[in-house]
Formats: C-alpha cells, structure tokens, sequence
C-alpha cells in the first residue's frame, strides 16, 4: 500500500473495487458491519439480501455518496473515503449510476437527459454530443426517442433512458439500484437483457442491488448476501445455492421468517395491543 490511500499495483490492476472492513451507523444503529468485498474488473457483482439489510447504503458507500464510520473502499486503487469532494468528482465520472427512480429531469427530453452528463463534465463540441447521446439510446433500444419526455414513456423505458444517461461518460464502472424495481415480469427480463448484453459488449464492472432472486441468477458472476448488515455468503450461483447457512437458503428459498407466519402475534406486533 502507498500512503494509506492506495492500493498496490497487482491489486489495482485486478480488482475495480476493493471494500475493506466497512462499518457505518445511522444514529446508534450500526447497519454496515465490517463489510469485506472485492469485485474483479469486468465482473458482474450482484449484491442480495432482504429489505433494509443494508444494499442500497453499501452501494451508496461505493458511489462515495455515503462517508463510513471506519473502514476503505479503493475504486481503481484509490481510497475514495479519504478523498475531498473535488477528487471525488473526478472518479464518479468513471462511474455509471442507475437510480431505483432512473432519476430523469422530466422537463428535459431523453436526448437531454443523456446529453447532461457529457455537456457538464467534457468539453466535447455539441455535434459530438448528439451523436454519442444518439449511440447511447440506441444501445438501449431507445433510437428515435430522443425528442421524447420521460412522462411520455412506460416505466420500463424511463429505467432504459435512466441506463443510456448512466452509459453517456462510457464508465468504467456501473451501479443499478434495483434495476427491476416497480416493472412487470417482462419488462424486467429486458432490463436483465440488456444487462448481459453491456456485460457481453463492454465487459462493464458492475454491482447490481437487488432482491429479484431471478434476476441475481441470471445476470451474476458472483452473489453477495447480506443480511442484517453482514456478508452472510458471497460466491458463485451456484456457490449460493448449495451455501449450508439457513438464512442463505432461507433467503433462496422465500420462506417467511417464523415468528412473522403466526398472524394474531404479527398484527400484535405492530399494533402493541392484544387481538
Ligand atoms: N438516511 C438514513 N437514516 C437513517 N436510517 C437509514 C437511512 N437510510 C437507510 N436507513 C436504514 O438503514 C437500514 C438499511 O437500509 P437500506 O436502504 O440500505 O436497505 P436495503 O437493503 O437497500 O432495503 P430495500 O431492499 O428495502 O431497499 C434500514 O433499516 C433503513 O431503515
């Protein structure tokens, strides 16, 4: 390691990200707790678990939107919790983020949208920018729409524009926020889709948040389970699947926990009175 903010060479050269013994709290609860994850350049991490184990904070640890209590996160080698907000800055232009909303200005039309990112952060000539916005929609199967605005698309297609405007700065690295969020069976299949073909396409390091099991086993090269703030498996699919942890295949397996399968004790629960 050089001056504590980098990671050596060999490791640089292999991993897009290496997390290191990451803790966080909200108020007195500690919600990441000693997180370690390294994701290979051109890997697609999956990062799974139930609702509020800690995905979204962990992925908004990676994209620096977060600070952590204690602990490292290297994105190509450099400590990003050490780093001032202009640093910062700098790398998060390699970074790709599709929001769980997909995030869109809805008075810009799509081809706006996209072009933000270049006409903010490059110095790229107009025309330059309407031909790579262009490129970029038609990635995503989105080519004509770009004289469109988000309120005139199906929920589907605005997570598709949310992607192209992800992909405008050609990043090194992707993040999803539950990518199938709030979209029917189908069209979540596309979005997955189009998942493997940027995988295929650009070998794209991505972490993907999601609790969609169908989706972690389509698209992952490897599966993080997190549950209650901790790594409770990371591997292959099939390394998940035949993982022993009960909590894992209980995850897998969608039973309900216990206690919450005794109705009259459920409704007390959350009501506090007797019933
Ligand atoms: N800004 C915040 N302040 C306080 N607590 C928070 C904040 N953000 C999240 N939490 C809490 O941290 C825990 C983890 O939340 P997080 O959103 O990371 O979970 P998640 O696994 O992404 O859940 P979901 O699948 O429901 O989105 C939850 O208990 C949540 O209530």
């Amino acid at each position: 390691m050089d001056n504590g903010q980098h990671k050596n060479e060999a490791e640089l050269n292999e991993y897009a990200i290496v997390v290191e013994n990451l803790i966080t709290y909200f108020d007195e609860r500690r919600i990441l707790d000693d997180i370690n994850v390294r994701v290979r350049k051109g890997e697609v991490l999956v990062v799974l678990g139930g609702s509020g184990c800690g995905k979204t904070t962990l992925l908004r640890h990676l994209i620096g939107l977060l600070r952590p209590k204690s602990g490292h996160i290297y994105i190509k080698g450099q400590d990003i919790t050490q780093l001032e907000e202009e640093a910062l800055n700098e790398i998060r232009k390699k970074m790709g983020m599709l929001f769980q909303g997909a995030a869109l200005f809805n008075s810009m039309t799509l081809g706006d949208n996209v072009a933000l990112p270049l006409r903010e952060h490059t110095k790229l000539a107009e025309p330059t920018i309407k031909i790579m916005t262009r490129i970029k929609l038609g990635l995503v199967g989105l080519a004509g729409f770009g004289d469109f605005k988000p309120a005139q698309l199906s929920g589907g297609m605005k997570k598709r524009a949310g992607l192209a405007r992800a992909l405008a700065m050609d990043p090194e690295i992707l993040f999803f926020d539950e990518p199938s969020a709030g979209l029917d069976p189908i069209i979540a299949a596309e979005i997955d889709e189009l998942i493997l073909k940027l995988k295929r396409a650009f070998h794209m390091t991505m972490v993907i948040v999601t609790h969609e099991l169908a989706s972690a086993f389509l698209v992952a090269d490897r599966i993080l389970m997190l549950d209650a703030g901790q790594v409770i498996a990371t591997g292959t699919p099939g390394d998940l699947k035949s993982n022993p942890n009960p909590r894992v295949q209980q995850f897998l397996n969608r039973e309900p926990n216990a206690e919450v399968q005794d109705d009259e004790k459920y409704l007390r629960l959350i009501t506090g009175k007797d019933v």
